[in-house]
C-alpha cells in the first residue's frame, strides 16, 4: 500500500558569515531531540513559500524576507512519507526566539557540532558545503603564467572551491598543470574539482571530479573514492540522472549565449527554473555566459548557485 505524502516546508536560515541555524525537535513529535530545520507540514491549498512563511512565524517568531527555493528531498519513516521543500533564508526581521521549547543552534557547514539529525537530511547539509560562485579554470585563454596569478590573487581573496577544466591540454600537460594548481591551493585549504575522468581525480588526490554530460550518462553508479563528485547537463533526462546517481551537485545550462558558444541553443532563466522547479536532491548552478551578479536570479530560480569561466578571473 502506498501512503499519501506529506508535503513540509523547511528553512535553511544563512547569516552573511555561512552559518546556518537547527533547531530542535520539541518534545511529543516524532523524533524529538533531533536536529531539524525549522519548519513543518502543508495546509491543504497552501504552497510550499506560504507554509515556509506560517511555520517559521509559529515556531520562531520571525518574519521572512528573502527565500529562495532550494533542494526537495522525499524520505519515507516510519511515521509518514514525506516531500521536503528546502529553501534558503537570507533575509528576515525580528529576532529568533524558541515558540514551542526547542533549541536553536548556528553551525558552520561541514563542521556540525550537533547530533543526530533528521536522516533526510543528510544530502541537505552537504549542499551546504558547496560554494555559491564555482570558478572554472581559464587556462586555455589566458595562458598559464597569467591564469596562476589571478588565481593566486583569488585564493588570497578567500577563494574556497576551484574546478580545473583544460579540455585543450593532453592528459600528461593537464595532469602537470594540476599537480601545480593544487600545490598552490593547498594552504588554502581549496577543494580542488578536476574536469576530466574519476581515474585521473584520485590519482591526483583531488577533493573530486567533474563528469562532462557524455561521461555521465555513460555510468550506472557513482564513481567511487572520491569526495565530490558532479556532472554537467543540459536538461531533465540528464539532471535526474546525475539525481539517481547520488550525485553532489549539477552544472545546468547553457544559459545565455558565450563568447565560445554565441548562438547554441540557450535555456534562459524560464527554461531553467521549469527543469529545476521538478525538485531535485542535488543543487544545481547555472552556466552560460554568465557572472557574479546574476547569483541573485539564479537562486530567484531555484539554482544553488553560479558555474563562472571567464567572470571568475577578471575581478
Ligand atoms: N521541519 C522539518 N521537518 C523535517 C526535516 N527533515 C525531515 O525529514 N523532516 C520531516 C520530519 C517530519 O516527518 C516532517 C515535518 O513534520 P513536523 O512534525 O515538523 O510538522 P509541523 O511542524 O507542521 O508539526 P505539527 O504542527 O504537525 O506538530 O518532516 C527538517 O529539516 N525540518
Ligand atoms: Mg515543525
Amino acid at each position: 500500500m502506498t501512503r499519501p505524502i506529506t508535503h513540509v516546508a523547511a528553512g535553511v536560515l544563512v547569516r552573511d558569515d555561512g552559518e546556518f541555524l537547527l533547531g530542535s525537535r520539541p518534545e511529543g513529535k516524532p523524533y524529538a531531540g533531533y536536529w531539524e530545520f525549522p519548519g513543518g507540514k502543508l495546509e491543504p491549498g497552501e504552497s510550499a513559500l506560504a507554509a515556509l512563511k506560517r511555520e517559521l512565524n509559529e515556531e520562531m517568531g520571525i518574519e521572512v524576507v528573502t527565500a529562495y527555493p532550494w533542494l526537495t528531498q522525499e524520505f519515507i519513516y516510519p511515521h509518514a512519507t514525506v516531500r521536503l521543500h528546502f529553501f534558503q533564508v537570507t533575509r528576515w526581521k525580528g529576532e529568533i526566539q524558541p515558540q514551542e521549547g526547542q533549541q536553536f543552534v548556528w553551525q558552520r557547514p561541514g563542521m556540525l557540532t550537533v547530533a543526530p539529525m533528521l536522516p533526510a537530511n543528510t544530502p541537505i547539509l552537504r549542499g551546504l558545503e558547496l560554494p555559491n560562485e564555482m570558478a572554472i579554470s581559464n587556462v586555455a585563454e589566458l595562458g598559464e603564467s597569467e591564469y596562476m596569478r589571478r588565481l593566486a590573487r583569488r585564493l588570497t581573496g578567500g577563494l574556497r572551491w576551484l574546478m580545473l577544466r583544460e579540455p585543450h591540454l593532453e592528459r600528461d600537460d593537464f595532469a602537470l598543470l594540476a599537480e601545480k594548481v593544487l600545490a598552490l591551493a593547498k594552504p588554502f585549504g581549496v577543494r580542488v574539482i578536476i574536469n576530466r575522468d574519476p581515474e585521473l581525480a584520485r590519482q591526483l588526490g583531488a577533493a573530486g571530479v567533474h563528469l562532462r554530460s557524455p561521461q555521465l550518462m555513460a555510468l550506472q553508479e557513482r564513481p567511487e573514492g572520491l569526495d565530490w563528485v558532479g556532472a554537467s547537463t543540459h536538461g531533465g533526462p540528464e539532471l535526474a540522472h546525475a539525481a539517481r546517481l547520488g550525485l553532489d551537485y549539477a552544472f545546468l545550462g547553457t544559459l545565455q549565449p558565450t563568447p565560445s558558444h554565441p548562438d547554441g541553443d540557450t535555456l534562459g532563466w524560464g527554461g531553467f527554473a521549469r527543469i529545476v522547479s521538478h525538485g531535485y536532491t542535488l543543487p544545481v548552478y547555472a552556466i552560460g555566459g554568465l557572472s557574479l551578479g546574476d547569483l541573485p536570479a539564479a537562486r530567484q530560480h531555484g539554482g544553488h548557485g553560479v558555474a563562472l569561466l571567464r567572470a571568475a578571473w577578471n575581478a
